[in-house]
């Protein structure tokens, strides 16, 4: 049988593109709106996408000769106007050939592009574009986010900052030849666990241009902070599900030393790293023609009726019926003397621990021994405080500028052993740490111990003594993120977690309803 050939078309933002998979040949084109000033106008952006739709299409489909056997189109997530002008395109050609109609998520297609140009088959993958920033992997069917950001996408952020200093559209690609010959001032670093935010970032680096630092410094800082918090994410769920290699997609993935950046982590680590060229990087029908091949194969198509555009269309909302594997899902046991988590290794062949962080050679040195510096004084405070509010946490016995030694927990990690009557000891557990007013910062099931009938947290590096809702919100959030993207029945843990974590916490709910605005947040927008 023939290969089938899928004509997709690309129309959620900037670019305007359309392509099809012929034998070997990829034939794409592509004609990008360019703003005349100031960022994408969504209105603009789709009378550009509905005066070359016809061309760009045509080019696309001559190019590949013959016959289509589907039509595929980016059905979200997206800018209303410009997904509306790909989708009509989309059903006028479906209706009008008699073929199959595909409606593929933009953000999957960014994975699967990157898939099929590495050929790795697990990857954990870092897709960080203009309006979005996650940190994906498969698992039973669905592509989950581990991480994403909290607030505004990572190109959305550089795009905002070069505005403000009358740079044009795109920014991205101006502020990485300006960092070439910055050197580094300190700028916010923000990690939630395994999310991210930027917008604090992009603040900042407009405040230190107007007190002086020059744009070659700011735009180098603004690139290894927010790098290194990509990559530090990225790491987390690497050592979290134990898969072993990285892609990375999205427009800036372009960014060669964001691509250097995650070559060193993975390196370090043991994991392979591949990017695909700049061609599949940013917007591209190519990738709306594969995903949408490998979805015609699995019988996903869709009746023009159920064809609507969905501008807050979620990664994880996709039900990936192309994949029959499973999806690793947790590191393999590690040993019985040592264990290496994303930021520190962990010497257990003594009574005591040695938990000693490491140098990150993607870093910038200054960052480097600043976040080890601080998170090392952090979760030795941390815990103190937490001991003596009578939260279960193990006894600290001394404290250097990068090494903690405390006492050893006999037990089982949660993450390999979840059940109802455990889920609600943590949720005892965490209620009673932020009833003492600390957040933890990355209350994920690998840092909870089950030792003598009472859930332990460990890990305390990003934790805060802080009185804010907010924080312990995002403590709530990291978790159920991890539950979700974890466990077969995240639903009754959750639950189980919430009645251990009312029973002993009088601000339950405040906190509760807290995280259902953080989760929506996250959202597309
Ligand atoms: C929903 C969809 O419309 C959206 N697409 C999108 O944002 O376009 P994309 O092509 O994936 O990414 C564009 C972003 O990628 C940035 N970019 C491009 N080249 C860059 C570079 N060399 N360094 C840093 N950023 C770069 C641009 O500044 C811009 O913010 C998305 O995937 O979120
Ligand atoms: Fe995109």
């Amino acid at each position: 049988m023939p290969e089938k050939r899928v004509l997709g078309i690309e129309g959620t933002a900037w670019n305007f593109s359309a392509a099809v998979f012929a034998d070997d040949l990829v034939c794409l084109h592509s004609a990008p709106y360019v703003p005349p000033s100031g960022g994408i106008h969504p209105r603009e952006a789709a009378q550009h996408h509905a005066s070359v739709a016809s061309d760009v299409i045509r080019k696309a489909l001559n190019e590949a000769g013959g016959r289509i056997d589907a039509v595929a189109f980016s059905i979200g997530p997206g800018l209303g106007p410009s997904l509306r002008i790909a989708a009509t395109a989309a059903r006028t050609l479906s209706l009008k050939l008699g073929v199959p109609l595909i409606g593929v998520n933009h953000c999957v297609a960014h994975v699967e592009i990157g898939r099929w140009y590495t050929k790795f088959a697990d990857p954990i993958v870092l897709y960080a574009s203009g309006a979005n920033t996650q940190v994906l992997g498969f698992l039973n069917g669905k592509y989950r986010i581990f991480g994403e950001t909290l607030d505004i996408g990572l190109g959305n952020a550089l795009d905002k900052f070069a505005r403000s200093h009358d740079l044009p559209h795109p920014g991205g690609p101006i502020i990485e030849d300006l960092a070439k010959t910055g050197s580094y001032i300190p700028l916010p670093y923000t990690v939630k666990g395994m999310d991210l935010a930027f917008s604090g970032l992009m603040s900042a680096a407009k405040e230190a241009t107007m007190r002086g630092a020059s744009m070659e410094d700011v735009c180098f800082s603004f690139q290894e902070t927010a790098f290194a918090m990509c990559v530090e994410v990225t790491e987390r769920a690497l050592a979290h599900t134990g898969k072993d290699e990285v892609i990375l997609v999205g427009g800036v993935g372009a960014n060669a030393r964001l691509q250097e950046m995650l070559g060193i982590m993975c390196a370090e680590r043991g994991a392979k790293f591949m990017a695909p060229p700049r061609t599949y990087m940013g917007d591209n029908g190519a990738m709306i023609a594969y995903t949408g091949k490998i979805m015609l194969e699995a019988g996903s198509t869709i009746p023009v009726s159920d064809s609507v555009v969905d501008p807050g269309f979620r990664s994880d909302q996709v039900d990936v019926t192309w994949r029959q594997d499973a999806g690793s899902i947790f590191a393999p046991g590690q040993s019985e003397t040592a264990e290496r988590g994303a930021e520190a290794a962990a010497d257990l062949t003594g009574t005591d621990v040695i938990k000693t962080r490491m140098t990150k050679g993607y870093r910038v040195p200054q960052l480097d021994r600043h976040l080890i510096t601080e998170r090392t004084r952090a979760e030795a405070r941390s815990i103190a405080a937490a001991r003596r509010a009578g939260v279960p946490v193990p006894v600290i016995r001394d404290v250097t500028d990068r090494e903690i030694v405390m006492e050893k927990l006999d037990g089982d990690v949660l993450k390999y052993v979840i059940n109802p009557t455990y889920a609600e000891g943590a949720g005892i557990t965490v209620g009673k740490l932020h009833k003492a007013g600390i957040a933890h910062g990355d209350l994920t099931t690998s840092n909870m111990i089950w030792h003598n009938g009472r859930v332990y947290l460990i890990d305390f590096g990003l934790a805060q003594i802080t009185g804010e809702i907010e924080q312990r919100g995002v403590d709530l959030h990291v978790l159920f993120q991890t539950l979700e993207s974890t466990t077969e029945d995240p639903e009754t843990l959750k639950n189980a977690f919430i009645a251990g974590y009312s029973s002993v916490f009088s601000q339950a709910c405040e906190v509760i309803r807290r995280e259902h605005e953080i989760e929506l947040r996250g959202r597309y927008l």
